[in-house]
C-alpha cells in the first residue's frame, strides 16, 4: 500500500466533519453532496474485496427511485449478488474512519478478511443518469487507482446491467459476453425464440407503453430497440429529456401512490408499465373502461411467472423443487392464491433483495419478487443442466418443446438481480404465449386493499422485529396493541418495521375495504408514534 498516495488522494476526497453513514439495505444513500468521500472509499473497498475473493467486483453509483438530488453506491459480488453481509460492516467502518485513521482501518480489514494486498484487483464501475453521478464515479476510480486496482468504467448502465457484466466476467463468459451488446443480444435472442413458439395474440397485443422514470431505463431501452423483432412495439415515456428523474413517475411512485405516473397518457385497457430510476424494478398497470386504475405489482408478476413455469415443469416431468419467496409486504391474497390455488410453496423473508435472493437459491426454481416490483427467477445449476440436456436429447416432442421454452426463460431472465428490462420481456413473452390480456392477468386474484405509511421517531432502532419482520419484539406493548387493532377488522393484517433506507418506521396494513385498511394503518401509526418515540405532530388520518 502506497501510504503517501493514499494520504494525498484521501485529502482530495475529505469526509465532512461529524458525518457518519451506514451501509444499509441498498448500500450508502443520501444527498449527493455528502457522498464524495464515500465513493472514494468504496473504490478502496472494492479493491480489497476483489483481492479477497480473487474476482471482479462491481460498483454502481445510483440512488434508484430516490430524488434526483440524492445519490448512492452499492457493491456487487462476483456472481452478481449483493455484497456479502460480512463485508457491509467493513464498508461502514471505512466510510466513517477519520482521514488519519484510514490506513489503519484498511490494514485491520485486510487482517480480519485475510486480504493479500499483493494480489491483483479488478473493478467494474457503472452509473445512473443523475447529474452528480459522473463526478462521483470519478471519485470511485480514484479509490480503485490508489490501491493499484484495474478497472473498467461502463459509464451509463442500468444497475442490473452492471450485475450482469460482473457475472459474465467472473464466469469466463459462461453467463454471457460482458458488454452491452452481449446483454442485448442474449436477451433479444431468447425473447425471439420464445415468442416464435406463440400461436395466439394479434398485433395490438404487442403494444406496450413504458414510463422510464426519466432515468437510465429510457436510454438503454432505446439502445436495445434495434435488437427487438418488429412486432414488439414499445413506446417510451418519461425519457429524461424534459422532466426530473423519478419526479411524479416511476415504479415506486406508481406503487406507493397507487396511481398512474405523470407524462404518460393512458387509454382504457392499454398495457403500461413503469421502471424505477435505475431500472431494477417494474410494475404494470392499466385503466379500465370506467376509468379505474389497476395496479399489477411484483406479487402479480411473481404469480404470472409461477403459473407459466409450473406448467412447463409439469410437462418436462422432472422432480424439480419450485418455490416463491416473498416479504411481509406481499399482498395477503397473492400468498393465498399461490399456496391454495396454484399449490406452490411460499416462503416469507426479511425485506431486502439479498434475503429473497439467498432464500430462492435453495430451490431448483426459485421465483422471488418484492411487492414493489423487484424480482427475478433463479434456476439451480442441476436444473439448468438437465433442461439444456432435454432440449438436445429428448425424443418426445411436447417434452422437448417445454424444455426449449424453459431454456429460453433461463437465458431471458437476469438471474443476477431484478431487472426491469429483462422482467418486462419475460412478462411480454408469457402474455403472448398464453394469449392473456392485461385484464385477464389482473383478474387472477383481487388484491386486498392495503396502505403503506411512514412515521418519524427519535430512534427507529427501538423497534426490533422477529418472524420475517411480521412481529415487533420491542418496544414493550407495541405488538399487543397492533394485535388488538388488527382484531377490529376483517381479513386484516398489519406490521411495523424500521426502514433500512430511510430514517422512518414503515407501517403496513391490509383489510377487507380500503377505508378499513386506511383506518387500521392510521391507528397502528398512532401506536408507533406513542410507544416508539414519535417526532413532530402525531400522524393524521388518511
Ligand atoms: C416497503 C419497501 O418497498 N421497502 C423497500 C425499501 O426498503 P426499506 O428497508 O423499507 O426502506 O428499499 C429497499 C431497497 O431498494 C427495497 O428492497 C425494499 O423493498
Ligand atoms: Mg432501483
Amino acid at each position: 500500500m502506497d501510504s503517501e498516495a493514499l494520504r494525498k488522494y484521501s485529502a482530495l476526497h475529505p469526509k465532512p466533519a461529524g458525518l457518519t453513514l451506514q451501509y444499509g439495505t441498498a448500500g450508502f444513500r443520501t444527498k449527493a453532496e455528502q457522498l464524495d468521500h464515500i465513493m472514494f472509499r468504496m473504490g478502496l473497498l472494492a479493491v480489497l474485496r476483489s483481492k479477497a475473493v480473487t474476482a471482479t467486483i462491481g460498483i454502481m453509483v445510483t440512488a434508484s427511485h430516490n430524488p434526483e438530488e440524492d445519490n448512492g453506491v452499492k457493491l456487487v459480488d462476483p456472481l452478481g449478488e449483493m455484497l456479502h453481509p460480512s463485508w457491509e460492516e467493513y464498508a461502514t467502518q471505512l466510510a466513517n474512519a477519520e482521514e488519519q485513521e484510514l490506513q489503519k482501518v484498511i490494514t485491520e480489514i485486510c487482517q480480519k478478511a485475510a486480504v493479500n494486498l499483493h494480489k491483483d484487483a479488478s473493478v467494474f464501475i457503472g452509473r445512473d443518469t443523475r447529474p452528480s453521478s459522473k463526478k462521483l464515479s470519478q471519485s470511485v476510480i480514484d479509490g480503485v487507482h490508489v490501491l493499484g486496482g484495474q478497472y473498467h468504467d461502463y459509464g451509463l448502465v442500468t444497475t442490473p446491467q452492471l450485475h450482469y457484466m460482473v457475472c459474465c466476467q467472473n464466469t469466463q463468459g459462461q453467463y454471457g459476453k460482458a458488454t452491452l451488446e452481449g446483454y442485448y443480444e442474449k436477451l433479444s435472442k431468447a425473447f425471439m425464440e420464445l415468442i416464435k413458439q406463440s400461436h395466439c395474440s394479434g398485433e395490438s397485443q404487442r403494444h406496450l407503453k413504458i414510463d422510464c422514470a426519466n432515468g437510465i431505463g429510457a436510454l438503454k431501452l432505446s439502445e436495445m430497440k434495434p435488437y427487438f423483432p418488429q412486432e414488439v412495439l414499445i413506446h417510451i415515456y418519461n425519457d429524461g429529456t424534459k422532466e426530473k428523474l423519478n419526479h411524479l413517475c416511476g415504479a415506486d411512485f406508481v406503487k406507493v401512490h397507487q396511481k398512474p405516473p405523470g407524462g404518460l397518457d393512458m387509454k382504457p385497457n392499454e398495457r403500461c408499465c413503469s421502471f424505477d430510476g435505475d431500472a431494477d424494478r417494474i410494475v404494470y398497470y392499466y385503466k379500465d373502461t370506467a376509468g379505474h386504475f389497476h395496479l399489477i405489482d411484483g406479487d402479480k408478476i411473481a404469480t404470472l411467472i409461477s403459473i407459466f413455469l409450473k406448467e412447463l415443469l409439469a410437462k418436462v416431468k422432472q422432480s424439480f423443487k419450485m418455490a416463491v419467496v416473498q416479504t411481509a409486504y406481499a399482498n395477503g391474497n397473492s400468498t393465498r392464491y399461490l399456496q391454495e390455488t396454484l399449490k406452490v410453496p411460499v416462503h416469507c423473508v426479511k425485506t431486502g433483495v439479498k434475503h429473497l435472493h439467498h432464500k430462492a437459491q435453495e430451490f431448483d426454481v426459485g421465483v422471488y419478487f418484492e411487492a414493489n416490483g423487484h424480482g427475478t427467477v433463479l434456476f439451480s445449476k442441476a436444473a439448468e443442466t438437465k433442461i439444456r440436456q432435454l432440449v438436445k436429447e429428448e425424443k418426445d416432442d411436447e417434452k422437448r418443446e417445454a424444455a426449449k421454452m424453459l431454456e429460453n426463460m433461463i437465458d431471458l431472465i437476469n438471474q443476477t438481480v431484478g431487472d426491469a428490462v429483462s422482467d418486462m420481456l419475460v412478462i411480454e413473452a408469457i402474455l403472448a404465449l398464453k394469449g392473456l390480456t392485461v385484464q385477464q392477468w389482473d383478474a387472477l386474484y383481487t388484491d386486498l386493499p392495503n396502505r403503506l405509511l411512514k412515521v418519524q421517531v427519535a430512534d427507529r432502532r427501538v423497534i426490533d422485529t422477529t418472524d420475517a419482520e411480521r412481529r415487533a419484539l420491542t418496544p414493550p406493548g407495541l405488538q399487543e396493541k397492533i394485535d388488538a387493532l388488527v382484531k377490529k377488522y376483517k381479513l386484516s393484517r398489519a406490521f411495523v418495521r424500521p426502514s433500512g433506507t430511510e430514517d422512518v418506521v414503515r407501517i403496513y396494513a391490509e383489510a377487507d375495504t380500503q377505508e378499513n385498511a386506511d383506518a387500521l394503518a392510521h391507528e397502528v401509526s398512532l401506536a408507533v408514534f406513542h410507544l416508539a418515540g414519535g417526532k413532530g405532530a402525531p400522524p393524521q388520518p388518511i
